[in-house]
C-alpha cells in the first residue's frame, strides 16, 4: 500500500501554515436545540456540515466525536463519512476522535476501520486508549505507519477522575502516563520535523512539570473553554513542549452556531489568542 507523507509531517506543515488549533466536532444534543435543529440525523447533518463551511478552510485540524454520530446508528455514521471527507477536501487533517483500544487482535481491525486509506471513515489520526497495555495498540501503529496516518494515544486525559489510573506509580517507580509518554517517544525517535504518535494530554492540569511531554510528537490538548482551562495557560502546563501542542476547542467554539460567520469569528478568537500565548511563551 502506498501511504500517504507521514501525519507528523502533514501535521507540522498544517500547524506552521494555519496555526496550531483544533476545532472539535461535537454535535451534544443540547447544542443541535440551542442552533435550533432537530435532534436528528437531519440535525446532525445541518450542524456538522455546518462547521466544515465555516472553519475547514482554516484550521489545522478538525476533530469529530465518533459518539455523537453513532447515537443516531448507520444514518449517523454516514453523516460521519461525509464530515470527514468535506473536511479533508478543504484542507483540514481530521483526527477521529473515537478512543478506541481493545486487545490487539480486535484493535487491528479498529485500525482496518479508521487507518486503512480505502476504509469509509479513514481519518488523518485517530484518538485510541492504551489502557489495555500500550502493546495491544501495535496493530494500529504498524497501519499508521503503512498508511501515513498518525494516533493520539490518551495519556494524561483532561477529566479529573482520569489521574487515579494515569498518575499511579508502577513498580518500577514511573506513573502509569509517564509510562506512556515513553512508549511514544520511542515510537517518534528521528522523526523530524514531527513524529506522528502524538499525546493526548489535557490542557487543564496545570503543573506537569514532572512528566517529560518532549516526546518529539504532537500533543492534543483538549480542555479549553468549556472544560476552564484558556490558551494563556498552555505556555505553562506544556513547557517546551508547548511548539507540539494541538489546542482544542469544541463546545468554546460551537456554542457561537449557528451562523457560520459567528463560528469563524470565535474560531479565529481562540487562533489569535493560541498565537498570541505561543509567541510569548
Ligand atoms: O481525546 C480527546 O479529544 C479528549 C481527551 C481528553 O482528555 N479530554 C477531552 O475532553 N477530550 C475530548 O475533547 C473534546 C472536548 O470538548 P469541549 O470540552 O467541548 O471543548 C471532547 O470531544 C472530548 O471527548
Amino acid at each position: 500500500m502506498t501511504g500517504l507523507e507521514p501525519f507528523g509531517a502533514r501535521l507540522r506543515r498544517a500547524m506552521d501554515e494555519r496555526g496550531p488549533l483544533c476545532v472539535g466536532i461535537d454535535p451534544h444534543a443540547s447544542l443541535l436545540s440551542e442552533w435550533g435543529l432537530g435532534d436528528n440525523v437531519d440535525g446532525l447533518e445541518r450542524f456538522s456540515r455546518t462547521v466544515v463551511e465555516a472553519v475547514a478552510d482554516r484550521v489545522a485540524v478538525l476533530k469529530p466525536q465518533s459518539a455523537f454520530f453513532e447515537r443516531f446508528g448507520s444514518r449517523g455514521l454516514a453523516v460521519l463519512e461525509t464530515t470527514v471527507r468535506e473536511a479533508r477536501e478543504a484542507g483540514a487533517l481530521v483526527v477521529m476522535d473515537a478512543k478506541r483500544g481493545d486487545i490487539g487482535s480486535t484493535m487491528a481491525a479498529y485500525a482496518e476501520a479508521f487507518l486503512h486509506k480505502d476504509a469509509p471513515l479513514f481519518s488523518d489520526a485517530l484518538t485510541v486508549s492504551p489502557y489495555l497495555g500500550y502493546g495491544s495498540l501495535s496493530p494500529a501503529v504498524a497501519l499508521a505507519r503503512e498508511s501515513g496516518a498518525g494516533l493520539f494515544v490518551l495519556a494524561l486525559t483532561s477529566n479529573p477522575e482520569g489521574g487515579e489510573v494515569q498518575h499511579a506509580v508502577r513498580a518500577d517507580g514511573r506513573t502509569v502516563g509517564a509510562t506512556v509518554l515513553g512508549h511514544l517517544a520511542l515510537e517518534n525517535a528521528g522523526e523530524e520535523p514531527l513524529g506522528s504518535f502524538g499525546a493526548v494530554v489535557g490542557a487543564t492540569l496545570g503543573d506537569l512539570s514532572s512528566y517529560d511531554l518532549d516526546m518529539g510528537g504532537p500533543i492534543l490538548a483538549p480542555g479549553i473553554g468549556a472544560q476552564g482551562a484558556a490558551p494563556g495557560d498552555l505556555p505553562s502546563v506544556f513547557g517546551r513542549a508547548v511548539r507540539n501542542v494541538v489546542p482544542n476547542v469544541s463546545r468554546g467554539v460551537l456554542r457561537h452556531g449557528p451562523e457560520t460567520v459567528a463560528l469563524r469569528d470565535a474560531s479565529e478568537r481562540f487562533a489569535d489568542e493560541i498565537r498570541a500565548a505561543l509567541t510569548s511563551a
